[in-house]
């Protein structure tokens, strides 16, 4: 017969699974504490544990180990309602075998024991079956031989926040994968995080000391993008003077992330498959390949079995790619995450206000928002709000209009991110150049769209429609910008003309003509 030890200070956690244990012939005895839990530890031995993060006191992750030697290797099964991933990894290296989020179904922590209780029956009597026992949460046996310690400072700067189920339910999945060396493939709609998840395994195994290489398969230019994958010889082709290390090289004993993967050309993914399997690479022009030790991560925003069925993708590389799949939820599905998200980026884009408090009006304002953005498009409301109240705590009219949706025909990416483009094409971002300045941000966002836009109507073959087409980027960018500065500027000066002009360092009668121009003028 089984014998379960229940940590917490929950009475009716502990009744329920006190019960759920009897109905399935086992034994149990309560601990409130982690003292408590030490103390029976020591006197009796137990096949599963149930602990608790949140305790009085020491932790549950602080006694995790010992409980462990105590017990003689009981099943850990750690439970936290709002844990950081970065307890969920803790939890999977100190060698928890499963990682429960609070709250949940007695029906799945059923479906859990009766796995696992089996097995700590045949260990008791030395079947065969023990060892075959493998742990839920793998690669814990290699985690023993080869423990290392988090890293705070990293884990922070790529911190994912979330402590809505549904991201407690990534976190876990995240520290489960990160401690093994699969391929793991990050499905999500745009601006919902798959680079910082990427970026969280990365930094969460055992290559955290190796580079983080984002590549966008999108943003390559295809004439170019073997090259910049697999690297070239010297005289490979007209023009290649030097040989160049790719991607896959500059992450030796990294990890790659191959961001929009979907669209990765279909010869280039017989190479890339070549490279998965034999871990060789073959740089354009060599005459033989050479060994590469990296770690793939890719991402899409597409539903890559779509392109997979319609032959757009190979079916063998899909396999190869998609050994472990990390669905990334939209923001609409965690609304509760938008005030700690929220506060999260005023600490991020205003280190300066971040004593700050949000009203409640202005939270309720972003809870109720589609996001069609998502993240990325909350961060940049946030920054905008900012910016419009500068001294105040902003209200919900201080925020920019919402996102319209993203109608993205397959094929074709939704948004480039310039942290994935090719190293040396890439374009400074928060990580390369500190503080991130918002009004870069946006111009970027806007060119990235229009150009966007652009592959969008040659892939579709659609003429540019006229007018406005016409005007060139530049104009068109200055038509848009001039119009939203001038507007911005006259609503804060109560439409005051003079004031206006002032402030913007230019004649009243440019910005009237200006404004005539933009139809932006008042009538009188
Ligand atoms: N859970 C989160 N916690 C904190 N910041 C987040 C979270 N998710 C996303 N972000 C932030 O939102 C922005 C967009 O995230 P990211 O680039 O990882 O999204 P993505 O899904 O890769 O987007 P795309 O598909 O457009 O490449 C970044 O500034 C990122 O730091």
């Amino acid at each position: 017969m089984s014998h379960v030890l229940i940590v917490d200070d929950e009475p009716a956690i502990c009744w329920g699974l006190a019960r759920l244990c009897r109905q399935l012939g086992c034994t149990s005895t309560i601990a409130a504490t982690a003292e408590e839990a030490l103390e029976c530890s020591r006197r009796e031995s137990f096949d599963v544990v149930f602990l608790d993060v949140r305790l009085p006191g020491k932790s549950g992750l602080e006694i995790l180990e010992t409980i462990r030697q105590q017990s003689a290797f009981p099943r850990i099964i750690v439970m936290t309602a709002y844990g950081q991933l970065s307890t969920a990894v803790d939890a999977v290296r100190k060698g928890a075998f499963e990682y429960l989020v609070k709250p949940f179904s007695l029906s799945h922590v059923e479906r859990l024991l009766e796995r696992i209780i089996p097995a700590t029956n045949a260990a008791a009597t030395g079947s065969e079956q023990a060892a075959d026992s493998t742990p839920s949460l793998n690669s814990v046996q290699k985690l023993e031989e080869n423990r290392f310690e988090l890293k705070p400072h990293e884990a922070k700067a790529n911190q994912l926040v979330g402590s809505s189920p549904v991201m407690q339910e990534v976190f876990r999945q995240i520290a489960l994968v990160s401690a093994s060396e699969a391929c793991v493939h990050i499905h999500g709609e745009s601006g919902t995080g798959k680079e910082l998840a990427a970026r969280a395994i990365h930094y969460y195994s055992g290559r955290e000391k190796g580079p983080f290489v984002p590549v966008n398969l999108a943003a390559l230019n295809p004439a170019l993008a073997e090259s910049e994958l697999f690297g070239h010889v010297k005289g490979a082709y007209t023009g290649a003077d030097l040989s160049r290390r790719g991607v896959f090289d500059q992450a030796a004993g990294g990890t790659v992330f191959l961001d929009e993967v979907a669209d990765i050309p279909p010869a280039l993914q017989v190479k890339l498959l070549r490279a998965l399997e034999e871990r060789e690479i073959w740089p354009v022009g060599a005459d033989q390949p050479h060994r590469v030790d990296f770690r793939l991560i890719s991402a899409t925003n597409q539903n890559l079995l779509d392109a997979v069925r319609s032959g757009q993708f190979r079916h063998d590389l899909y396999y190869r790619l998609v050994t472990f799949q990390l669905e990334l939820p939209p923001l609409r599905d965690r609304v509760a995450d938008i005030p700690d998200l929220a506060r999260h980026f005023l600490r991020q884009v205003a280190p300066k206000r971040s004593h700050l408090e949000f009203t409640t009006e202005f939270l309720s304002a972003l809870q109720e928002r589609p996001w069609h953005g998502n993240v990325r498009e909350l961060r940049n409301a946030i920054e905008h709000a900012l910016i419009m109240s500068p001294v105040a705590s902003p209200a919900p009219w201080h925020l920019p209009a919402a996102m319209a949706p993203l109608e993205v025909p397959p094929g074709v990416t939704s948004q480039v991110n310039s942290a994935a483009l090719p190293i040396h094409q890439a374009i400074p971002t928060a990580e390369t150049k500190g503080e991130q300045d918002p009004l870069t941000v946006a111009v970027r966002q806007w060119a990235k769209t229009r150009l966007q836009e652009a592959k969008l109507q040659a892939n579709l073959a659609i003429e540019a429609a006229p007018q406005q087409e016409d005007a060139g980027l530049h104009a068109r960018f200055l038509a848009q910008a001039e119009a939203e500065l001038f507007q911005t500027i006259l609503h804060q000066c109560r439409q005051n003309m003079s004031e206006a002009a002032r402030l913007l360092g230019i004649h009243r009668t440019t910005l009237k003509r200006k404004l005539e121009e933009f139809g932006l003028m008042a009538d009188d």
